[in-house]
């Protein structure tokens, strides 16, 4: 796989380190260990090798769930952040952090936009309207390139106000297809009703809209478009219980623009991937939080005109995703 031109730029990505103090566990099912202490040093792993590369990366994408609830708990979580942070910091490139269901475990809404976590970024402030208390947002870190980040709990029961019209909708949602009086368990009925748990969520119509919007400006102007959330939106890309709620909603909007290239996500702790009927990549991947000790999980990705090239570590595979 090697590339003899330079690539545009590269860029790191990361997922699920979900930081804690806390001796190594297992998720709720007990099939797979976790290993939360020792996700600080796979996260320094991954900043070392980042600071050493010849031409370091543009940014990095931080793909969610950056500290473990654990930490809400035991009243860590502004520590777990800090240091978590701190690793973050020196790095000298721009951090982009996508909120995943573990940042609000550990705060508020209200608390994440006053945070380090709220890298959101105004571009073109005149003809991009913002959606009120949404965190999505698009950069362009390279001409004809652009990146959109996306609110993956916008409809969901965390972080939410209960006394709020999205929180009332979010709930009426998961009822209708959730019997269970634990709303973290999925229905067992059918398979791609898994994803209606509580830790998962879905886009607020207000945000396809704009995402609509940003892509339309895209297409005109020719530009290659990753875009980005906590929860996969892929059935294939992904295990069901973790596909983001009304992802029958999104992907017919990201078919719809030429301009889309890529759809990177986390959550799902074993990664996944494929490429869609139109082209587009459905990229998940693999969590810190799950990768052993001796292991390494992030990746680099070197963007050229034609392809994406993602570089992987440890248990991140290499990749060729060419453009459609
Ligand atoms: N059947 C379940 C599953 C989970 N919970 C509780 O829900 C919260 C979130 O679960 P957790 O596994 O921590 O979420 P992650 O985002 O780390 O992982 C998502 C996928 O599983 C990864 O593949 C937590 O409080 C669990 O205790 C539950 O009650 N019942």
């Amino acid at each position: 796989m090697e590339e003899n031109a330079a690539p545009a730029f590269t860029f790191g990505l990361i997922a699920d380190i979900q930081y804690a103090d806390k001796k190594d566990g297992s998720n709720f099912s007990g099939t797979r260990k976790r290993y939360y202490r020792n996700s600080l040093h796979l996260l320094r792993n991954a900043i070392r090798h980042w600071n050493e590369e010849e031409v370091k990366p543009s940014f990095i994408l931080q793909l969610g769930d950056i500290i473990d609830g654990f930490n809400s708990k035991h009243g860590a979580s502004e520590e777990a952040l800090q240091k978590v942070m701190d690793e973050f910091r020196s790095f000298p490139a721009p951090v982009h952090h996508v909120w995943g269901n573990h940042e609000f475990y550990n705060f508020t809404r209200s608390a994440l936009f006053s945070s380090a976590l709220n890298s959101k970024v105004r571009e073109d402030e005149e003809s991009d309207e913002q959606i009120d208390d949404v965190y999505a947002y698009h950069f362009s870190p390279a001409p004809k390139f652009r990146f959109v980040v996306l609110d993956a709990y916008d409809l969901s029961i965390i972080g939410r106000d209960e006394a709020s019209e999205k929180y009332n909708l979010a709930f009426e949602i998961i009822k209708a297809h959730n019997p269970n009086e634990e709303l973290n368990m999925p229905p067992g009925r059918f398979q791609m009703d898994g994803r209606f748990v509580k830790f998962n969520g879905g886009f607020s119509q207000d945000q396809l809209d704009w995402l609509d919007r940003v892509l339309i400006r895209a297409d005109e102007n020719g530009e290659k478009v990753t875009v980005v959330s906590h929860t996969p939106v892929h059935p294939f890309s992904t295990d069901s219980v973790c596909l983001a709620w009304n992802f029958d909603e999104i992907l017919p909007v990201l078919r719809s623009h030429q301009s889309v290239v890529c759809f990177m996500a986390g959550h799902d702790h074993d990664g996944g991937y494929c490429v869609d009927a139109v082209g587009i990549h459905h990229l998940t991947v693999e969590g810190v939080i799950e990768t052993p000790p001796d292991f390494d999980a992030f990746g680099t990705v070197h963007v050229y005109e034609d392809k994406m090239v993602l570089r992987g570590n440890g248990r991140i595979k290499d990749r060729v995703l060419n453009y459609r």
